[in-house]
């Protein structure tokens, strides 16, 4: 697993973590955190994460009382855990990206009356042993309701889906995939070739859908109606009695009409009637795309009345305009595990990969990683060169008096070395760097020698006195003895600076072949943002100071960066951004809008367009709420940061995650952060985060390392903690054993400016 650079002279105790403790168990035995408690407490936070919900708590008083009747609380918004399985060979080996097991699991989210957290989620390939393995271990293991599989159920050789699944089933749900085949057939008649089967084994359902991205989650939307009441039967719960009228009361007839009975009623939210063309099973709306059918609502298409359709993707899919789920039904916990820091930060390496390789004019080159050797064509000197002003000489000469017969400059059309002899008894005058004539072995420093004779206008010296005696080769740089013919002057990896460009230079090799760097494209969200410019601000208003500070910090590090403006809270505007950003840019980087605010679109829109959330929440601090995704398009793969909008948050993730990815993607060999120590000159109280505290770091005369100086109250709205910060203190997360950290302790602090 990746983890941060530590620097080699002052290792950290434990460099493959990058929250390994500042100090050694040794040191204080009583407060260190070692990385393998730390490693538990990873675990234990995403643990209690999810038990944070106040349903679970209950439903753990309330275990084993079969039939317990559940508290109105419980009734509220019971919690369920879902499964999603993603059957197939392309996926698995990562020929294909993953699109339909990432919109199941947006859709599965609007399961009517149940919150629900997507617990586990995998790709594997077509093999029935693995699929059967997969199924039993979650159905037994980890306390699912529901697994979804998408792929594996047509007729190609190696679908075998319903096979793994009909071998761990307990009972049959064939009603299910009667429904589904129904609904379907009435879309394509391709609907005969699914084999698809649904079934039970202990309390969990297991559903097989599809793999195309359209046709699971259209799959997916047939059952959603009848799925809290199986699930609610399954875990045992008594439904509540409105839900025992509606399905009593309704025929269960498999038209796609019979669904209009099917009422999905909330105690507190009223009914809301899901009919068959809310389910969206009319061929010309896609529910697998929930934006751009937003958008075609927006644009009022066809003749469908506007309310109805938004009022028919809402029910269906939870979700309103672009995907957005209704501020009532939101989630009231994000539905994104809380990922560690070196997990998060392996997750971004792992999907930075270096990009490809152009040829580049040497000047343009700067800032550039070379991608490969460069060898100098020929000598440097080019031929044996004085490195004194002087004179050259024969060494056995020295000391005596000498005739002065000729000299050597630097100057072009210097033929010294090549036409000229030197012989016994002789000397030539001679500058720094000019040849010596053929037959000098030595150069005598001018402060050396003394006048004896000139020539009566002063301008020439006929004779001086060597007043030392020189060795052969003094002060001689032999041919090749800077660079030699051949030799690797700079090489593959290393990143072109001033000293670089200038060797390429001196041996004129002006071309070279470099990594490209990332093309980034940048935009700030919030509907509350002003023009840094803007004299009087509105009520509401603030100025954007993201969008600077992260385009200067990125320029700085050497990356041109496409300033996209300040979008609205618009989930339509957003996603125009979003496309046109992916449009034009490898990296695309956004500010704000990724918590869990009713505004906060940025995590579904990313869904909605298909791309791969790869992590949704950081345990570190500030930063919590940042967000990486991944989306491969023809255009090649798209990396999105959603950076938090507090200033600090979105400053510290970009140096935590964002340049390390781009230096990876640049071709860097080591694109991680430097790690030194630092003397604490503050005590830290520990946050229950791992926490990134700004400070300045500063050397005291004859001492080592240095102190860590605190900017002042670290708040992540207050940008002011982030000015002359020239370093990020690495606190470990407070535990039992370790609260705070006392003044003059060493810690490890990330180097984020110069020092
Ligand atoms: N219920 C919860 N609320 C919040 C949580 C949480 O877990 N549960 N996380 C908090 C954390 S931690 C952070 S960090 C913030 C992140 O919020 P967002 O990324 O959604 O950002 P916004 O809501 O858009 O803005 C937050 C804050 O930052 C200001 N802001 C936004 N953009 C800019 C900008 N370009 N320049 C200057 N300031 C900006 C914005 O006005 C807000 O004050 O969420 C917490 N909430
Ligand atoms: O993580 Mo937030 O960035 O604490 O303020
Ligand atoms: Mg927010």
């Amino acid at each position: 697993m990746e983890s941060f650079r530590t620097m080699p002279l002052r290792p950290t105790r434990d460099p493959t973590s990058h929250y390994s403790p500042a100090f050694s168990v040794e040191d204080r035995p009583m407060q260190a955190t070692s990385s393998a408690a730390f490693k538990l407490d990873e675990e234990l936070f995403q643990i209690t994460d999810q038990l944070d919900s106040f349903w679970l708590k209950t439903a753990k008083l309330n275990r084993g009382s079969v039939g317990t009747v559940p508290s109105p609380d419980m009734e509220d918004e019971p919690t369920i855990f879902v499964g999603i399985l993603t059957v197939s060979d392309r996926c698995s080996s990562g020929e294909n990206q993953d699109i339909s097991g990432p919109r199941i699991q947006a859709l599965i989210q609007s399961i009517p009356r149940f919150r629900v957290i997507v617990k586990v989620q995998k790709i594997v390939p077509d093999e029935v042993l693995v699929i059967q393995e997969t199924l039993k271990d979650w159905s037994d293991k980890l306390g699912l309701s529901l697994i979804l599989t998408t792929g594996g159920t047509g007729f190609s050789p190696r679908d075998v889906t319903p096979e793994a699944t009909k071998a761990v089933i307990e009972k049959d749900a064939p009603a299910m995939a009667v429904a589904i085949n129904i609904a379907a057939l009435k879309i394509t008649p391709h609907a005969m070739l699914s084999r698809a089967v649904c079934g039970i084994r202990g309390n969990v359902l297991i559903v097989n859908l599809p793999g195309s991205a359209k046709a699971s989650t259209e799959c997916l939307t047939v059952i959603l109606p009848a799925l809290p009441h199986g699930i609610d039967l399954l875990r045992n719960r008594r439904p509540s009695k409105t839900q025992d009228h509606q399905i009593n009361d309704s025929t269960p007839s498999l038209s796609t009409d019979s669904f209009r009975h099917h009422i999905q009623e909330h105690p507190d939210r009223g009914s809301s009637l899901v009919t068959a063309s809310d389910l969206n099973l009319e061929p010309e709306i896609e529910v697998d795309d929930a934006v751009s059918h937003a958008c075609r609502h927006h644009s009022v298409v066809g003749s469908r009345p506007i309310s109805r359709s938004i009022q028919s993707d809402s029910a269906v899919s939870g979700l309103d305009s672009s995907g957005i789920s209704k501020i009532a039904r939101r989630l009231r916990n994000s539905p994104y595990p809380l990922t560690s820091m070196d997990k998060a930060f392996s997750i971004v390496l792992n999907n930075s990969p270096p990009l490809r390789v152009v040829s580049k004019y040497y000047k343009e080159a700067f800032g550039h990683i070379l991608a490969e050797n460069v060898r100098s064509k020929g000598p440097l000197p080019p031929f044996p060169a004085s490195i004194m002003d002087g004179y050259a000489v024969l060494a056995s000469d020295t000391p005596g008096d000498l005739d002065v017969v000729g000299s050597s400059i630097c100057e072009r059309d210097n033929t010294s070395s090549s036409n000229t002899y030197l012989s016994p008894g002789k000397v030539y005058r001679i500058t720094t760097g000019a040849p010596l004539p053929v037959g000098a072995d030595a150069i005598v420093p001018v402060e050396e020698t003394m006048l004896l004779e000139e020539t009566d206008d002063g301008e020439t010296e006929l004779r001086v006195r060597i007043m030392k005696s020189v060795l052969p080769g003094q002060d001689v740089r032999p041919v090749g003895s800077d660079i030699k013919t051949g030799e690797v002057v700079v090489k593959a990896g290393t990143k072109i600076g001033p000293s670089e460009a200038g060797l390429l230079a001196a041996v004129g090799i002006t071309s070279v072949r470099v990594h490209c760097l990332p093309v980034i494209a940048l935009f700030s969200t919030g509907n509350e943002l002003a023009e840094p410019d803007t004299q009087v601000l509105g009520p509401g208003e603030i100025r954007d100071s993201n969008r600077v500070t992260l385009t200067l910090f990125l320029e700085q590090q050497g990356y041109k960066v496409t300033d996209m403006g300040i979008i609205p809270d618009d989930p339509i505007r957003l996603k125009e951004a979003l496309l046109n950003a992916c449009d034009q840019a490898d990296v695309i980087i956004t500010s704000g809008g990724v918590s869990m605010g009713e505004k906060d679109f940025i995590k579904p829109l990313l869904t909605t367009l298909g791309a791969t959330i790869q992590f949704g929440r950081v345990f570190m601090k500030p930063g919590k709420p940042t967000t990486f995704a991944t989306l491969e398009t023809t255009k090649g793969k798209k990396l999105f940061f959603a950076l938090p909008g507090n200033p600090v948050s979105g400053l510290v993730t970009c140096n935590l995650f964002v340049l390390p990815c781009l230096r990876k993607m640049g071709g860097w060999e080591e694109p991680r952060p430097t790690i030194i120590k630092a003397k604490l000159s503050f005590d830290v109280r520990l946050d229950p985060r791992p926490e990134y505290q700004r400070v300045h770091l500063r050397w005291e005369p004859k001492e080592s390392t240095p102190w860590a100086d605190s900017t002042g109250r670290q708040i992540s709205s207050r940008l002011l903690s982030m000015v002359s910060a020239n370093g990020l203190l690495m606190l470990p997360p407070r535990n039992d054993m370790c609260q705070s950290i006392k003044r003059g302790e060493v810690v490890d602090a990330m180097v984020i400016d110069q020092l």
